[in-house]
């Protein structure tokens, strides 16, 4: 289990993680969402132990993680797929990283098998694709088979068959009663792949629950209207409470079911074009949630 609490971190005048408190449990996916900057890599860093946080803890089965001895029997992790040495091959680059945590040899040829780069381990990792590197960056996670795996974007770069792959492992290894802890600053990514969700925004969390709880969230139903009498119609739903947002002809309407706004219509003969419910998506509810992060960031105030 990992357990972060009140955890901040500041560079400078920047802080890019504020009083964060959540716990990621074992036999889970969990997924790490938030905009770009949100402060996800930060966090995993100072679970790692790579930096010093300003304020609270976080531990990794109840001791900071900087205490293991052989940390790769603990922790596996994959922070950035470049961060490899061009020269080495992929066979060598592990073979280093097993000796170092004194895990057998044995191991390498296990996890190049598991993801699938056995045929290019001898092959030098500065001509590796991101999708090979990423790969390797998974085996080096698996290396000393740990309980706790994070994952920092791991479905950057990877073609469909790739994402599919990474998938269904994350789902072994929770299955398998590990801890998995994914970032990703896509819904859509984390949609098909987590349990659980923690989301923060600029560095503060803003939900941590399972994604059926967050996909709650997401159910709130639109409708769209189409009326040449727009300005009219607009005027009438707003009076029986709805929330409406005009473009032109097209009205998206919230709080009124589109029965409701038909017979509405109907009572002051205005004609109808169009009307449409639907279901706000993940995506949307996730953009939501994290729009006031997100146009802080795009207004470059941080
Ligand atoms: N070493 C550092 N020195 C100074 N500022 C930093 C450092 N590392 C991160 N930051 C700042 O902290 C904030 C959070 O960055 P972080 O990389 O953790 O976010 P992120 O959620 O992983 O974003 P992305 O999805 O873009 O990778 C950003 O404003 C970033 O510029």
């Amino acid at each position: 289990m990992i357990e972060v609490s009140g955890l901040t971190k500041r560079y400078g005048g920047t802080t890019a993680v504020k009083d964060l408190t959540f716990t990621v449990r074992p036999g889970q996916v969990t997924g790490f969402l938030g905009p770009n900057g949100a402060g996800k890599s930060t966090t995993l860093r100072l679970i790692l132990g790579l930096h010093e946080p300003t304020g609270g803890t976080v531990t990794v089965d109840g001791r900071p993680f900087r205490d293991r001895p052989r940390g790769l029997r603990h922790v596996g992790s994959l922070l950035d797929a470049h961060d490899v040495h061009g020269g080495r091959t992929a066979a060598a680059h592990l073979f280093a990283l097993a000796r170092s945590n004194r895990i057998p040899r044995s191991r390498v040829g296990e996890v190049l098998r598991e993801v699938g780069l056995a045929e290019v381990a001898r092959r030098r990792i500065g001509g590796f694709s991101l999708g090979m590197k990423q790969r390797l960056g998974i085996a080096a996670a698996l290396l000393g088979d740990p309980p706790v795996l994070l994952f920092d974007e791991p479905l950057n770069g990877l073609d469909p068959g790739g994402v599919k792959w990474v998938r269904d492992l994350f789902r072994r290894l929770a299955d398998e009663g590990r801890t998995v802890f994914v970032s990703s600053h896509l819904m859509s990514e984390m949609e098909h792949t987590a349990d659980q969700l923690i989301v923060i925004g600029r560095g503060e969390l803003i939900a941590a629950e399972s994604l059926a709880e967050f996909s709650a969230r997401g159910t709130r139903q639109n409708v769209t209207v189409g009326t040449p009498a727009a300005v009219v119609l607009a005027d009438l739903l707003t009076a029986e409470g709805a929330a409406v947002r005009a473009e032109g002809e097209l009205l998206t309407v919230t709080g009124l079911t589109a029965a409701r706004i038909g017979e509405i219509a109907l009572e002051h003969r205005i004609p109808l074009r169009h009307l449409d419910t639907r279901s706000a998506s993940l995506e949307e509810a996730f953009m939501e949630l994290t729009a006031d992060s997100a146009q802080y960031l795009a207004g470059g105030s941080r």
